[in-house]
């Protein structure tokens, strides 16, 4: 593509104004952000499950159709989570190589789901009813964006705890992104992109994993063969502790001294890129998550002792 960086303003999901960078071409301007590693590039998957399908381009750089709104904010998030990775964690892009971002928007046909499909992330319209257009959801975009960080790295197996883990590490990383840009910022999955009609709900809960009908204990794992051995499900074991180690609290009588959004970000990812392996179970987890905070805060520091404590309130040793 020969042409110039521009910013191209535009409509996201919920309606909000926002603007990204595009790229003018004699044919129009081209969703594809030149600056960021060797591109952000968001297609149109024009409702067919064609990947990636047609990279997105638009006539006069104002992208406020309500078609567009998806494209919108596919391609924003992607680079807000670009950013993140790249300023606080130093790096670039899911590979640490700048790879290209790749989403398509508008997959099949009122396509409940997203996901990162190995090698981009793909984004449903949604029903309307149960979902909107995934895109629409900061946490949803970083979470896709984290699978293929993980991906990257401690290549977490996806099924069973070392799946959780993986699932987990997702939801972890979504809710930091969107407590970075505080994009309205909670600690719930999805809610902004979830059930339309019903203002509070969300896909899930890190405060209270139960709220979903997952597990906030070790104990209380499902063992089974649903959804790859339970990884949406017993990551809710990961996301208690998560929730926990950051902002404390007691649960089943473990008290937890909180530390913090930004030390859990650079624990957490020290352990899911120096020490987490593919085959790592939640046991696993915590003795990595101790090297990483021994390693960035020393053994007897608060940051060490408040691990332990995260990890031990929900049943893992
Ligand atoms: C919070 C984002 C999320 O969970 O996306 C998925 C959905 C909505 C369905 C199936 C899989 C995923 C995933 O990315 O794990
Ligand atoms: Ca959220
Ligand atoms: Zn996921």
């Amino acid at each position: 593509l020969s042409g110039t960086v521009v910013t191209g303003s535009g409509t996201g999901v919920l309606g909000d104004s926002k603007t990204f960078k595009t790229f003018s071409t004699a044919d129009g301007y081209y969703l594809y952000d030149a600056t960021r590693g060797k591109g952000v590039y968001t297609y149109d998957g024009r409702n067919q499950t064609r990947i990636p399908g047609t990279l997105w381009l638009d006539a006069d750089n104002r992208f406020g159709a309500s078609y567009d709104r998806a494209a919108v904010d596919a391609h924003t998030y992607a680079a807000w989570t670009y950013d993140y990775f790249r300023n606080v964690h130093n790096r670039n892009s899911y590979d640490n190589a700048g790879a290209e971002l790749v989403s398509t928007v508008h997959y099949g046909r009122s396509y409940n789901n997203a996901g990162w499909t190995g090698s981009q992330m793909i984004y449903g319209d949604g029903d309307g009813y149960n979902f909107r257009a995934f895109s629409g959801s900061l946490d949803v975009v970083a979470h896709e964006l984290t699978h293929a960080v993980t991906d990257f790295s401690a290549d977490l197996i996806y099924q069973n705890e070392s799946g959780a883990i993986n699932e987990s590490m997702s939801d972890i990383f979504g809710t930091l992104t969107e407590y970075h840009f505080n994009n309205n910022p909670d600690w719930l999955m999805g809610e902004d992109i979830y059930t339309p009609g019903t203002p509070g709900d969300a896909l899930r809960s890190m405060a209270d994993p139960t709220l979903a009908g997952d597990p906030d204990h070790y104990s209380k794992r499902y063992i089974g063969t649903q959804d790859n051995g339970g990884v949406h499900i017993n990551s809710g074991i990961g996301n208690k502790m998560a929730y926990l180690l950051a902002n404390g609290g007691t649960h089943y009588g473990v008290k937890v001294n909180g530390i913090g959004n930004t030390k859990v970000g650079k624990i957490m990812y020290r352990t899911l890129t120096q020490y987490l392996t593919p085959t790592s179970n939640y046991s696993h987890f915590r003795a990595s998550a101790i090297r990483a905070a021994t390693d960035l805060y020393g053994a007897s520091s608060a940051e060490v002792a408040a691990v332990k404590q995260a990890f031990s309130a929900v049943g893992v040793y």
